[in-house]
């Protein structure tokens, strides 16, 4: 099954917002239908922004604006931006050849991800691992597999996971709604656990990872991801616990010296102050609703890519 993929002239994608209760395949034929899927998270993951962001650029039919519009959907992972890029650069060979960039990048998705998972599997030593993740970085983030919790699967295929502590990872909850949901059909060994609880079990001991995804990663670096991805690696390095990054090299930005030039995204107080619909705190309550922060490249362990492993 794939998260995001061309099917029939249109682009068909997992509305992630219902998982993990339905899984339903929303077809895409307009680029304002893909720009409203991406800002409301039915699509999502840097990986899988990239793959639509080209897919998008053969629905704009050369219209630059909706392309532009797509481009500035959403502003942290740098993928989305990447992938309208490369698909946008074929506008002048006519429709087919930007389908035909768009697809490739899917496959080189795909294989990057496989990739990711042997390399990352293959630095984290030692056998029955209890690991700790936060977010959603598996196929739903991408195409066929993900990044970090692509790591966490090949660790499983090989008979060498204990057990995932998995973050809910609220505002959202993409640790409770979907990784929970994407460990449930690999048969992973997991538990969830409250964003606010990962540094105290780090600092509590017997965790022998902690694996995140990425949006962006700076030249020196530096790592947006997931907010929460900070006081996680705080809590990692106290507890002297390996952490580790693991994304496709299309995440790395050179363009970008250091995480304090990293757009941040800020959405919608309405995700703090309730959650599907139910208000959870007094009415007129105001949020502020960072969605992503940025990890120090020096509290990063190793950042694993389909191409490599390095020590920022
Ligand atoms: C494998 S990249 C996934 C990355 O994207 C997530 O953010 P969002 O769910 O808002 O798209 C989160 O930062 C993950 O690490």
């Amino acid at each position: 099954m794939r998260t995001i993929d061309w099917v029939d002239g249109a682009i068909e994608l997992i509305d992630q917002t219902l998982l993990p209760d339905e899984l339903v395949m929303l077809r895409i034929t307009t680029v304002d239908a893909l720009i409203e899927a991406i800002q409301r998270l039915a699509v999502r993951g840097a990986p899988a922004l990239g793959v639509a962001g080209a897919f998008g650029v053969a629905l704009a039919d050369g219209d630059r604006k909706a392309i532009a519009r797509l481009r500035e959907a959403r502003p942290t992972a740098v993928n989305l931006a990447w992938g309208v890029d490369q698909a946008a650069a074929h506008l002048e060979e006519g429709r087919q050849a930007v389908l035909a960039r768009a697809e490739r990048l899917r496959d080189e998705d795909i294989a990057a991800c496989v990739a990711m998972g042997g390399r990352g599997a293959d630095l984290i030593e030692g056998d029955s691992l209890r690991v700790m993740t936060i977010c959603n970085t598996g196929a739903l983030a991408a195409v066929e597999r993900g990044t970090a919790l692509g790591v966490i699967q090949t660790l499983h295929e090989r008979g060498r996971l204990a057990e995932v502590l998995a973050l809910e990872t609220r505002p959202l909850l993409q640790g409770a709604r979907l990784t929970a949901w994407e460990l449930d059909r690999m048969g992973a060994p997991y538990r969830l656990i409250a964003d606010s609880a990962g540094p105290s079990l780090l600092a509590r001991g017997g965790i022998d990872a902690v694996l995140i995804g990425a949006d962006r990663i700076a030249a020196n670096g530096d790592t947006a991801n997931k907010v929460g991805s900070y006081s996680l690696a705080l809590g990692a390095e106290r507890a002297g616990v390996p952490f580790f990054v693991v994304a496709p090299e299309t995440t790395i930005d050179l363009s970008t010296p250091s995480g304090e030039h990293i757009e941040i995204e800020d959405r919608a107080e309405e995700e703090i102050v309730s959650v599907r619909g139910v208000r959870l705190a007094p009415a007129g309550t105001r949020a502020l609703n960072p969605a992503f922060d940025v990890t120090p490249h020096d509290l990063i362990t190793a950042i694993v890519t389909d191409r490599r492993v390095f020590r920022p």
